[in-house]
């Protein structure tokens, strides 16, 4: 076994089984704290929620509360492996709300038959959560469970692989392109997966200032065209009217690169096709479309990101959920709506180009972090990322009408 592989599985089963537990609030020590905490006084919040059920932000742990819900369906990039198997990705999922942004998080993992009864499954505890964040649920169902809950929840819904990736990949590259002197609006764009992460990827980098014709999506059958007949409903937006069919014809002279379908997926000889400077996020889990060696070797003039935190540029939805969530929560919003993702992105991008702490370095395990192109994005570590992006957001949402509350005083001053 490789020495990484058994330090993972140790990781995970010790000092015990997992990485979550959960901790209590308050005293529970004497008869006197348990009359407070269970009967009789218990009696006593139930029915001041029932009389006003805004009253369960008061006295329950709800509004920290964001569940972690899969079906294991698109495990990172490993695929479907079922809801089970999911539950590392989830309990680590959750494990970044409570790191990064102090959110208190659980995992669920779904088995169900069809898609309305994972959704109905959702909707029936979703009240018990500040917020539910859906991960690794494969398309095209996930557009669908998505938006059935987001009309069915009281708390804000938001499918991470869509949008906590096209947040941060929406970042990252706004910053390579400043890095390698290029314009969103001119760029030629190769988009390889047309599933969750992939859609809305492209939709944001569309309202960013992409344009919808020079993007090439492919998936596992090839370029996405207006000829193709097999195509679903969200694959048809990008079917390009265009002859070219492999991904040679259409990575010759492009920008920019964005993966997120599978491993190795992406050549060297791709590579050198692309015009000059270009942009490569191989952003499958846990291995890319192309190794960062292997791509750097190929050719010195690109920027290149993974999903992965072992190399430079880690472009990973984790940059965005926790913050997101944070924000959200604190402001009570009924919904993530796009002014809070376009704020998200900025807030994120702006950072990068900021000095970085001796802390955080150290951290990263790395003597220099500067704006360029070994370093387009921040680190999960950076504190500044949970006060900066949760601001962002929370103003965002009291600015678009979906906060049930004001912005705290003071809200997040660093
Ligand atoms: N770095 C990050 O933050 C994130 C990375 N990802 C990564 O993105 C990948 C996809 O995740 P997600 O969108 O949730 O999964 P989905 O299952 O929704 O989508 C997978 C897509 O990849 C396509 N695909 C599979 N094989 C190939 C191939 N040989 N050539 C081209 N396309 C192919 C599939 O094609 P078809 O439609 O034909 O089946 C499908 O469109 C995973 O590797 C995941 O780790 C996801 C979220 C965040
Ligand atoms: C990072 C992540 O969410 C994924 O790869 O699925
Ligand atoms: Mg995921």
């Amino acid at each position: 076994m490789s020495d990484f592989r058994q330090q993972a599985l140790d990781y995970h089963a010790l000092p015990f089984p997992g990485k979550i537990s959960i901790e209590l609030t308050t005293s529970a020590e004497t008869s006197k704290d348990l009359a407070l905490a269970y009967s009789p006084g218990v009696a006593e919040p139930v029915r001041a929620i029932a009389e006003n059920p805004e009253d369960v932000y008061k006295y329950t742990a709800k509004g920290n509360m964001v569940a972690v819900i899969s079906n294991g369906t698109a495990i990172l990039g490993l695929g479907n492996l079922g809801p089970l198997a999911s539950k590392p990705v989830m309990e680590g999922k959750a494990l970044l709300f409570k790191r990064f942004a102090g959110l208190d998080s659980i995992d669920i993992e779904v088995k169900h038959r069809t898609t309305q009864d994972f959704i109905n499954t959702v909707a029936s505890i979703a009240d018990t959560f500040g917020g539910i964040n859906l991960e690794d649920i494969k398309a095209p169902e996930c557009f669908e469970i998505e938006q059935a809950l987001i009309e069915r929840c009281d708390v804000p819904v938001f499918h991470d692989d869509q949008h906590g990736t096209a947040i941060v990949t929406a970042a990252g590259l706004l910053n390579a392109l400043e890095v390698q002197g290029k314009n969103i609006a001119e760029a030629q764009i190769v988009c390889m997966g047309a599933g969750a992460a992939a859609i809305a990827c492209m939709e944001l980098l569309i309202k960013c200032g992409a344009q919808r014709e020079h993007i090439y999506m492919l998936d596992s059958k090839g370029v996405i065209h207006t000829r193709r007949d097999d195509l679903n409903q969200y694959k048809q937006l990008f079917a390009n009217n265009t002859d070219k069919r492999t991904l040679t014809d259409v990575i010759t002279g492009a920008d920019i690169f964005i993966g997120v379908s599978g491993p190795n997926l992406f050549s060297p000889e791709n590579l050198s096709l692309m015009a000059p400077n270009p942009i490569v996020f191989a952003c499958s889990n846990p291995d890319p479309e192309i190794k960062p060696e292997l791509a750097l070797a190929t050719r010195d003039d690109l920027i290149m990101a993974t999903g992965r935190s072992d190399y430079p540029n880690q472009v990973n939805n984790v940059l965005c959920f926790p913050f997101i969530f944070r924000g959200a929560l604190d402001v009570r919003a009924s919904a993530i709506n796009d002014e809070m993702k376009l704020a998200a992105v900025e807030a994120i991008r702006t950072l990068a180009k900021e000095p970085v702490s001796e802390a955080v370095m150290q951290a990263a395990g790395v003597d220099k972090l500067q704006f360029g192109s070994d370093y387009i994005i921040p680190k999960p570590m950076d504190p500044r990322l949970c006060s900066r992006v949760a601001k962002a957001v929370a103003e965002a949402a009291v600015r678009s009408g979906v906060a049930r509350i004001e912005l705290p005083k003071n809200y997040m001053q660093e």
